[in-house]
């Protein structure tokens, strides 16, 4: 039976060295979520602690109400899928899918019926007599995945399991596995490096940077209303501007470094003079008469879409010089710019983040209503 799984205040070492300090975060039963961040941050480790590969050394993780910290791995009912397939190879696809429900001795008119259900909602019934060998990395996945989830496990961890597969796939094989989890309605705990990946897939995202949890959210919330600069920038791009706060007659203003200003009404407490990153995503700039002035540096044809690398007067300061990108809609563009053209662009103000200059803490009023 699918369960919640809640982790409060655990800490994992290895020898001396902390890898997390103190996380907690509570997964819904039934949800899909997901662990988001760059390389070497402690997904896996996080991973492997529910799963029962990894010792825990402080706090405690608990499924439902029962605290699972000494219960060993194969006692947990977790179904696992990994980036490596780990299928058998001597055994066709239906006899892999069988092979769990056979130790767990189920009749064989249940483990027929379990495993017809499954080669259907995971769409591999037509290759059940194959073996492994003769299947796509795609394919080997969808076994993969239905041993998994035919022994209805509490709960359903999966490290980064399309990693493997070439880009058209991997979307593809992300459709697959989200439809078949709401089928199922297992709680899902998913890990990826990639947030186009986590975006598309997910009920609610954790963005980790090591070994700290830096926002929960749905995908739409963490877009939008990331908390700080990091979650900005790690998801989607960020234009990054040095800014200051303008106090003035009980309004508040946000400056641009070249003077541009934006009155703005949804700013928490800020100070007169308050220096502050202002975030501006790429599609959230227009074309106007007013705004900041720029020339194109470069532009990328992306089909629906035009990306365009832009220089700013030297007045304007960027914290990620990188990443000074606007990005058009051919939808609704009325021309394509050449590069060297210059024109002003104005930053939707309903849709910048700002954040303080230490880059921790978003500015936008009840950001946390976002959640
Ligand atoms: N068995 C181990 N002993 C010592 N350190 C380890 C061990 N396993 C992982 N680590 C360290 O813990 C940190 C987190 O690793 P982890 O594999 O959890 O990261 P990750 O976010 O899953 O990264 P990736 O996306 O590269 O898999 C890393 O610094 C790693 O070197």
């Amino acid at each position: 039976m699918s369960v919640a799984i809640h982790i409060d205040h655990v800490t994992k070492r290895y020898d001396q060295v902390t890898i997390i300090p103190d996380l907690s975060a509570h997964i819904k039963n039934g949800e899909f979520f997901t662990l988001l961040g760059p390389s070497g941050c402690g997904k896996t480790t996080l991973l492997r602690m529910i799963a029962g590969f990894n010792s825990i050394e402080g706090g405690k993780i608990k499924f439902d109400d029962l605290v699972i910290n000494e219960i060993p791995a194969h006692k947990r009912n977790i179904g696992m899928v990994f980036q490596s397939y780990a299928i058998f190879p001597h055994l066709t696809v239906r006899e892999n899918i069988e092979y769990g429900l056979k130790l767990r001795r189920f009749s064989k008119a249940e483990i027929k019926t379990k495993v017809d259900a499954i080669l259907k909602a995971v769409k591999i019934e037509e290759y059940q007599d194959r073996l492994p060998e003769r299947l796509s990395g795609g394919q080997q996945q969808r076994v993969a995945l239905a041993r998994a989830i035919v022994i209805h496990p509490n709960v359903l961890l999966m490290d980064e399991p399309l990693s493997n597969l070439d880009a058209k796939l991997r979307v593809e094989m992300r459709s697959a596995i989200r439809e078949v989890q709401n089928q199922v309605g297992i709680t899902t705990v998913y890990v990826t490096h990639d947030q186009e990946e986590a975006l598309a897939i997910s009920d609610r995202i954790a963005v980790m940077q090591t070994g700290v949890i830096e926002q929960i959210g749905k995908p739409q919330s963490i877009y939008t209303r990331p908390y700080n600069v990091f979650v900005s920038t790690f998801i989607g791009h960020s234009n990054l501007f040095a800014g200051k706060i303008k106090v003035e007659d009980h309004k508040t203003f946000v400056l641009f470094q070249d003077g541009y200003q934006l009155e703005m009404d949804n700013l928490s407490a800020v100070t007169d003079g308050q220096e502050v990153i202002i975030s501006v995503r790429p599609e959230e700039f227009s074309v106007q008469e007013d705004g900041i002035p720029c020339t194109i540096h470069n532009r990328v044809f992306l089909g629906k879409y035009v990306n365009y690398t832009l220089a700013f007067a030297p007045g304007m300061v960027m914290k990620n010089q990188s990443a000074t990108e606007f990005s058009q809609d051919l939808g609704h563009a009325e021309k394509v710019f050449e590069i060297g053209e210059t024109m002003i662009l104005r930053p939707n103000k309903a849709k910048i983040n700002i954040f303080t200059a230490d880059q921790r803490m978003n500015l936008i009023r009840d950001v946390k209503q976002y959640e």
